[in-house]
């Protein structure tokens, strides 16, 4: 795999990501080629990784054997068709990243037979601990799975889905997933600022508690309600704020924020094409 000539279309931040952990795995930045329409955003992922870059998506996929859609799921389309041609002609494997986009939409917007993995990342790819799930087309050979795999495993997880649909549940999990423990960060730093720690020290004590529950979670065997049990003193301090949480909701706030994420993944592949 890492002999081969990997494309990506479009440089944005999901992009950056993938192709940040990749380099730091060991992959030959010279065998990267990136296409976008932004110039400034080739020139940045040119001298912080030392990939190739062309504003022309065909210069990319003209010599990719994997091509990597990597486009806003609305810019998708135009990309594709764009691209048919070159696809048709070279059959690349073509790996799309696009919330919401079914394969059929795509095998269409290419043109018809093409090898095709659908897949949902997550920005921790960047520092090799992304999260993947992916999903392939009837028509990828063995070969193509485990290069799709090698790929996403190189900056992370990755799992297959049996069923296409269950990405739309991926993407509201581990595809948005690192955007809400952001946000809690986002809440713990400012009520920490709020009982009078300094911005500073909120953080770095936000930011190092995270990295704990997050090891001790991925590393014991304990499901994280037994976790959440070992911090939890009677008559103690986390109880109070426990039963805050409770209080508000929180569990089911959860639940109808990734319904209503999964929900905008289905709309977008409605909206998209089917
Ligand atoms: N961000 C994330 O956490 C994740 C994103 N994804 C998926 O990854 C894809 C990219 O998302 P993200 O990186 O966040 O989006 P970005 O907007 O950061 O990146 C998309 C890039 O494509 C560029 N672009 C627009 N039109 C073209 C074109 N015709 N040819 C080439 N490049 C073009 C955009 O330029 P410009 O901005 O100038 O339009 C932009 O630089 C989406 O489909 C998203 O669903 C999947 C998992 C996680
Ligand atoms: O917000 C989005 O639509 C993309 C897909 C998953 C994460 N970011």
């Amino acid at each position: 795999m890492k002999q081969q000539i990997l494309g990506f279309i479009g440089a944005g931040n999901m992009a950056g990501s993938l192709i940040g952990g990749l380099v730091s795995d060991g992959f030959a930045p010279g065998n990267i080629w990136v296409s976008d329409v932004d110039a400034a955003k080739l020139k940045d992922l040119e001298s912080r990784f030392g990939v190739h870059t062309s504003q022309d998506n065909q210069v990319v996929a003209g010599q990719a054997q994997v091509v990597v859609l990597a486009v806003k799921p609305q810019t998708l389309q135009t990309v594709a068709t764009g691209l048919a041609a070159t696809v048709q002609q070279r059959q690349p494997l073509v790996v799309s990243i696009a919330a919401g986009v079914s394969e059929a939409a795509l095998e269409r917007w290419l043109g018809g037979k093409v090898a095709l993995v659908r897949c949902m990342p997550n920005t921790p790819a960047l520092v090799k601990t992304g999260a993947t799930a992916l999903h392939g087309n009837d028509r990828i050979t063995e070969e193509q799975k485990s290069q799709a795999e090698a790929i996403m495993r190189s900056v992370g997880l990755a799992v297959w889905v049996e069923r296409e649909d269950l990405l739309d549940a991926v993407t509201a999990l581990s595809g948005s997933g690192p955007a809400y423990f952001f946000l809690m960060m986002e809440a713990m730093e400012s009520a920490a600022i709020a009982l009078g720690l300094d911005q500073a020290t909120a953080r770095l004590l936000t930011q190092q508690t995270g990295l704990g529950a997050a090891r001790i979670a991925i590393e014991s065997e304990e499901p994280p309600a037994e976790l959440r049990q070992r911090v939890t003193s009677p008559g103690g301090t986390t109880e109070r704020a426990i039963q805050a949480f409770e209080a508000g909701g929180l569990q089911g706030l959860v639940e109808q924020a990734m319904r209503a994420a999964s929900a905008r993944a289905a709309e977008l592949s409605r909206q998209l094409g089917g």
